[in-house]
This record gives C-alpha cells, sequence and structure tokens, in this order.
C-alpha cells in the first residue's frame, strides 16, 4: 500500500511583482513521508529559501505565489485563516532559519520564549520547568542561557535554542534553511549533532536546505537539487554519484569535492 505523504507540495509558482522575468519559483513539487528527512541543495540564488518562506507562507512583495499548494496532512496550508495558520506553525510545521537571531524576540530572556513556546504544549508550569530543563540538557545549552537575551548567545548556541522550542514542539514537519551558514567548522558539528538528536526524538519529517552537500549528505537519505528555481534531479545519498545524474549534481559533487 502507497503511503499518504505527510506533506505535500504541488506546482509551487513564486513570481516577482512588476517584472516580466521568468518565475523565482518554477512548478516545484515535492513530498515527505511521515519521519523523512530530505534534503534540498543547489547554489545560491537558486531558490531554497523563497520555498521555504512560500511553504510557511511569510513570503513578502514583490514576491508572491502564482500558483501551487502546499498540504499538510491532507489539509492545504494556503487555503486557512490567519488563526489557523498560526495554529499549524508551531507543532504543524517549524522552521530553523539561517539567521537564528531574528526568529527570537531580543527584548525577552530565553526562559520567556521558551515559556511562551510551551503554552502551546498542553501542560502545568512545574512540568513546563521540566521539559525546559530536559530540552536544554539534551541540546547541551548551559542552564543559565534561560536567563538571558539572545543577544547573549552565540550563533551557534542560538540555534540550538531553536532546537530545544523544537524538542519542545515536536512538529510534524521541520524545515532547517542553512541552519549552520556562517558557523565555524567545530560549531557547525555541535549544531548538526544536536539538530539529530532533535530528529530522532521528535521523529519529524524534516526538509534540510543548504548549498553544502556534505551537510546534507550527513542529514538526508533522500535528495532535491535545484538550479535556477527548478527541480533538476532527485536521487538517494548512495545515487548521487550515478553517471546518469544531472549536471547541476555533477557540478556541485565535484566542486565540493565529495563523493
Ligand atoms: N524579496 C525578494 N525580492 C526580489 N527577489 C528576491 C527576494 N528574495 C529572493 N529573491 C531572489 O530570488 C532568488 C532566489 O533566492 P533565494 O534566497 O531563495 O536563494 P537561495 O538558494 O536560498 O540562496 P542562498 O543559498 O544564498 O541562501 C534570487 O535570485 C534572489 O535574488
Amino acid at each position: 500500500m502507497v503511503k499518504t505523504p505527510l506533506f505535500k507540495l504541488e506546482h509551487l509558482t513564486i513570481c516577482q511583482q512588476g517584472t516580466d522575468r521568468k518565475p523565482i519559483i518554477d512548478d516545484v513539487s515535492f513530498s515527505l513521508a511521515q519521519g523523512q528527512h530530505l534534503g534540498l541543495i543547489g547554489r545560491s540564488g537558486c531558490g531554497k529559501s523563497v520555498t521555504s518562506h512560500a511553504i510557511m507562507d511569510i513570503l513578502r512583495p514583490p514576491l508572491f505565489r502564482k500558483q501551487g499548494r502546499a498540504i499538510l496532512q491532507g489539509q492545504d496550508i494556503y487555503t486557512l485563516s490567519g488563526t489557523e495558520k498560526r495554529r499549524v506553525r508551531g507543532q504543524g510545521i517549524f522552521c530553523i532559519f539561517q539567521s537564528p537571531g531574528s526568529a527570537l524576540h531580543p527584548a525577552l530572556t530565553i526562559k520567556q520564549q521558551m515559556m511562551e513556546i510551551s503554552t502551546v504544549i498542553d501542560q502545568d508550569q512545574a512540568a513546563t520547568s521540566d521539559v525546559i530543563e530536559y530540552a536544554f540538557d539534551r541540546m547541551q545549552l548551559p542552564i543559565r542561557c534561560l536567563e538571558q537575551y539572545p543577544h547573549h548567545l552565540s550563533g551557534g548556541m542560538k540555534q540550538r535554542v531553536l532546537m530545544a522550542m523544537a524538542l519542545l514542539l515536536k512538529p510534524r514537519f521541520l524545515i532547517a534553511d542553512e541552519p549552520t551558514t556562517g558557523l565555524d567548522v567545530l560549531t557547525e558539528r555541535d549544531v548538526l549533532d544536536a539538530m539529530e538528536i532533535m530528529l530522532e526524538e521528535t521523529q519529524s519529517a524534516c526538509l534540510f536546505i543548504s548549498h553544502d552537500i556534505r551537510i546534507v549528505k550527513r542529514v538526508c537519505p533522500d535528495l532535491l537539487v535545484m538550479q535556477n528555481g527548478k527541480i533538476v534531479d532527485r536521487c538517494t545519498r548512495d545515487e548521487l554519484t550515478y553517471r546518469d545524474r544531472a549536471e547541476t549534481t555533477r557540478e556541485i559533487i565535484d566542486a565540493m569535492g565529495v563523493a
């Protein structure tokens, strides 16, 4: 029996108002099964982040959605009311963007933000404190961070705070959009370790976006390759080196020296 996908993106097409340029995202479709980890790779500017913003339905003018459906558990996100969308964001879809600072409120302590996140999950305050401390422990974050503000934390710590939030929420679908961009290699490794622990524990499906195929290969058995707003290749990580791969895939593999 074919499993119903958890999430399906159908014919997403994103254009820019006031220009007759070809679409920035051009008829992109893919699906994710429950718990599946799917990588989206492609060179800078190919449309990866616009895709993630479109899935979250947070595109701003001049970009607009010309066509497409984003179906989570049978429901098209684009047809939901504002309130319903806010409900879906969190335990339905949760996104970790490349600049974690912008996802955290600068004037609230990390604890206040964790408490706010935990209002979505149904439990009393004492249990919430325990869950937050557990999440911090799993993400190897010192408890003292809870009393701090986002600007006190390094980029890698902020990413791990977002992952601790995901641990609380257990989203069905997690989008990680270049979560290690701008981090040094050791911090990158720590963030990826934390991410693997979080994904293992939440069992979330994950769309992992990166221009770095080495990182994507580590997290995702399945891959999509994007070029100029189109999906030009789909394969498993073991098939990456097959000769009949799309030219873009081969270029990325050659450029990064990975096999
Ligand atoms: N707000 C915007 N207005 C107009 N064009 C935009 C806007 N945001 C992105 N674009 C354009 O859309 C295209 C895709 O951008 P996007 O940020 O999705 O690329 P990307 O693959 O995520 O790149 P990177 O890996 O560098 O983050 C680019 O040509 C970019 O210039």
